[in-house]
């Protein structure tokens, strides 16, 4: 361990930031270079040889309790760095106070302010010399600084410990007047630091670790500091790239001020969300073998769990929109910021977007991560010893390709060009930088490509609970008033309120109830808000598979209508092929479906696909009858039943009398939800949205006239039905004056 032959895996070799003190290397050196270095070769050359005569005990240094940088990560960091220490007295301190040239009061000075005296003074060590205009070491906190010198301290012999003890005390008695000899690790940390500062005390340990020709010891203090500078430097990389959300809402919204909990569980073979206001869905509910506990946030790569159940590799899966990617935001925030899970060193996201650009191409472990993190260049050995690294690959389902984990070839070379997927595979598997932990959210329908022993814990994302999409409106509407009344809203509107488990479609909610409410209006209508969020995801991922498939959705919607007419809501891998669809399109691309494992038998699982949500089908289902009208006049709920005459042309009233009676004649209200979204599809806006799927919109107030008179008539004659057939009123004309 002592020896200088004893292994080293630090990239700096020693003494190379001797720029600092205006060294040769001085002009080759890049600015960072030179802030990021220990300056070493200059008190390397100064042994401890020289010996004078100096006043023992100066003053201490600049209260190591005021001197944590917040440079780096910000005040919430500051607070998490502060080391709460209770010390008795210094020797320091005592000095200080019963010294009788020194007012109590008085500032602490700088060793290089010190008054020197006219004829014998030496001159001041390399090592104690700091400028206090230059912030060479912006992220040299308390915290990182106290735990970086008792590591180094715990890793020497009694002997050596006793020897550092007594060199310290003999070579700087300006700052030790007491003997050391006594003190603990901890204590003589805590000293180092009162009397001498962060950076002094670093620099003086170095130098006596080299003289002691400890150098592995000292490589790796060194080593420490350098990490903790380009931690630093990454830590402000990802706050620019994640502080923001920006979406729909006004520009530069803080994520802070969006990000609401989430209800997070484990374990597995939890179903989609079924939860229905007219309808009980057998096939879509839970498990109730289901092992699921709910987590906080913190428990995502607890420490202690992490520990105990040697979990390197974390696999979250969630249904699209139910806010994984939010999740990951939110870790990546609480760790810059410093509040939470500062064990880990380097917290290093690979997004998968930036991935599939360089799909095509192979490279090196080490130069994707530094062409993500141009800081990172510096680190060229991500396995160094008390610097715990972490990936994050959100949304592996996004990956250009699947990923075949089966076979892709192993690798563990940090540095030799692979293809990306190789080396996503490998990381994932372990393979490459196996201390390291890894994170990987996606869509269910991916999870079943990672082999299930690379999966040491398996998280899900299901969206909100009801008091967090109630806390979610209250939290991202700033006007309180405002944020009650729609919160009361949505508790109108069953659907609507289950719906909000979804917070995509609680995003779009806000937002057109936000307006809606403002101004004055009370909107009726749902249809606008499920038309909304087809959009936003047609416009995420889907519109070039609507480029290459102009009839997608048309095609999809005729799925969920025939399905809706079996009263199915599960998605067998045959309709999948006779609708002429890929499971991948609907599942990945749009996100309109997802997919969850079934138990058949006890032991035997079967995965299985379905809509988002129940409501989402019906109204698909209605898009695509709506749609058949739009382009072909054609009347389909009529074609399904009488399928050897094809239906003639049919003018809109007949075809929303048809479906009125469809529903009114079907059991338990089935086709309820189903005629509200067949209805409000014709009012101007949604057509207008809706736009991108036909051919052209036009004015339908004659028929929507009509069609209400008609639905009036059906009033009096179902007064049973009359709640719904009153919404589909409403439905017909959303904002009534
Ligand atoms: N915790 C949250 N607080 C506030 N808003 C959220 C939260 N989670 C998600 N959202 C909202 O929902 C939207 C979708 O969330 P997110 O992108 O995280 O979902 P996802 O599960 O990653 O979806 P996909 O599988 O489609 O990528 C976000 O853009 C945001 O508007």
């Amino acid at each position: 361990m002592e020896d200088e032959d004893a292994m080293s895996d630090n990239s700096v070799p020693f003494g190379y930031g001797a720029s600092a003190f205006g060294s040769e290397a001085e002009e080759e050196e890049e600015d960072v270079a030179i802030h990021r270095e220990l300056a070493l070769r200059q008190m390397e050359m100064e042994a401890v040889t020289e010996r004078y005569d100096v006043d023992r005990a100066a003053s201490p240094a600049p209260s190591y309790e005021s001197m944590h940088s917040d440079v780096c990560t910000g005040a919430g960091a500051d607070s998490q760095c502060k080391i709460q220490l209770y010390r008795q007295d210094s020797s320091g301190s005592s000095c200080c106070s019963n010294s009788s040239d020194e007012k109590p009061d008085e500032e602490p000075k700088d060793v290089e302010m010190m008054p020197e005296k006219p004829n014998n003074t030496p001159p001041l060590k390399p090592e104690l010399s700091v400028n206090p205009n230059e912030k060479r070491y912006p992220a040299l906190t308390v915290d990182f600084t106290f735990k970086v010198l008792q590591s180094s301290l715990q890793q020497l012999s009694p002997e050596h410990f006793k020897r550092f003890k007594k060199t310290l005390w003999e070579r700087y008695p300006q700052h030790f007047r007491d003997q050391l000899s006594s003190l603990d690790i901890i204590d003589l940390v805590d000293k180092m630091l009162e009397l001498c500062g962060l950076e002094v005390s670093l620099n003086i340990t170095l130098v006596l670790l080299n003289e002691m020709k400890l150098k592995y010891i000292a490589e790796q203090l060194q080593g420490m500091c350098m990490r903790n500078e380009v931690r630093c430097e990454l830590k402000k990389t990802l706050k620019r790239m994640y502080e923001h959300v920006f979406e729909d809402l006004p520009q530069q919204t803080r994520f802070e001020d969006v990000c609401t909990d989430l209800y997070v569980t484990d374990g597995s073979n939890a179903a989609v969300h079924s939860e229905h206001e007219f309808r009980q869905i057998k096939e879509l509910h839970e498990d109730s073998r289901s092992n699921k506990n709910l987590l906080s946030f913190t428990d995502i790569f607890n420490p202690k769990v992490v520990e105990k159940r040697h979990i390197r590799t974390v696999i979250t899966k969630g249904s699209p929109g139910t806010g994984k990617s939010f999740l990951v935001q939110r870790f990546i925030m609480d760790w810059v910021e410093g509040r939470s899970h500062q064990d880990i060193f380097f917290l290093l996201p690979l997004p998968v977007k930036e991935l599939n650009q360089v799909a095509e191409e192979t490279i090196g472990f080490v130069d994707l991560i530094c062409r993500l993190y141009p800081e990172m260049k510096e680190v060229d050995n991500l396995e160094f010893e008390g610097c715990h690294v972490m990936f994050i690959c959100d949304g592996l389902d996004e990956y250009v390709t699947p990923i075949d984990f089966r076979n892709t070839a192993y690798w563990c070379d940090h540095s030799e060009a692979a293809k990306t997927n190789v080396l996503i595979a490998n990381l994932i598997r372990g393979n490459l930088l196996y201390s390291a932990y890894v994170w990987v959210t996606t869509r269910p329908v991916a999870i079943n490509r990672i082999p299930a022993e690379c999966i040491h814990q398996l998280l899900e994302v299901r969206g909100f609970t009801y008091e967090q999409r109630e806390g979610y409106f209250r939290k991202t509407i700033y006007e309180k008033e405002l944020a009650e009344r729609v919160v009361a809203y949505i508790k109108s509107c069953k659907t609507l309120y289950i719906m909000c488990h979804l917070p995509r479609f609680c995003t779009v909610v806000r937002r057109l109830l936000e307006k809606d409410l403002r101004s004055g209006e009370r909107p009726k209508a749902l249809t606008q808000f499920y038309t909304n969020l087809l959009l936003l995801h047609i416009k995420m991922r889907g519109m070039t598979l609507l480029s290459q498939d102009g009839e997608f959705f048309l095609k999809l919607g005729k799925m969920a209508f025939q399905l809706l007419e079996k009263g199915v809501f599960l998605i067998e891998k045959d309709v999948w092929d006779k609708s002429g669809l890929k499971a991948e399109d609907a599942v990945l691309t749009v996100g309109l479906c997802t997919q969850f494992y079934r138990e058949t038998f006890m032991m035997y699982q079967e995965k299985v696909d379905c809509f988002i949500h129940p409501t989402l089908q019906e109204y698909l289902a209605a898009l695509y009858v709506f749609l058949s009208f739009m382009n072909h006049k054609r009347n389909v709920m009529e074609s399904t039943k009488m399928k050897k005459f094809p239906s003639s042309k049919v003018d809109l009233v007949e075809l929303y009398k048809s479906a009125i009676d469809k529903a009114l004649q079907a059991p338990n209200g089935n086709y309820d939800l189903f005629l509200r979204f067949l209805l409000g599809m014709s009012v101007e806006a949604n057509q207008e949205l809706l736009s991108i799927l036909f051919v052209n919109t036009r004015p339908m107030q004659q028929a929507q006239e009509e069609t209400a008179n008609y639905i009036k008539k059906k009033l009096r004659d179902y007064p049973e039905r009359a709640e719904n057939l009153q919404r589909c009123l409403d439905e017909l004309f959303p904002h009534p004056h």
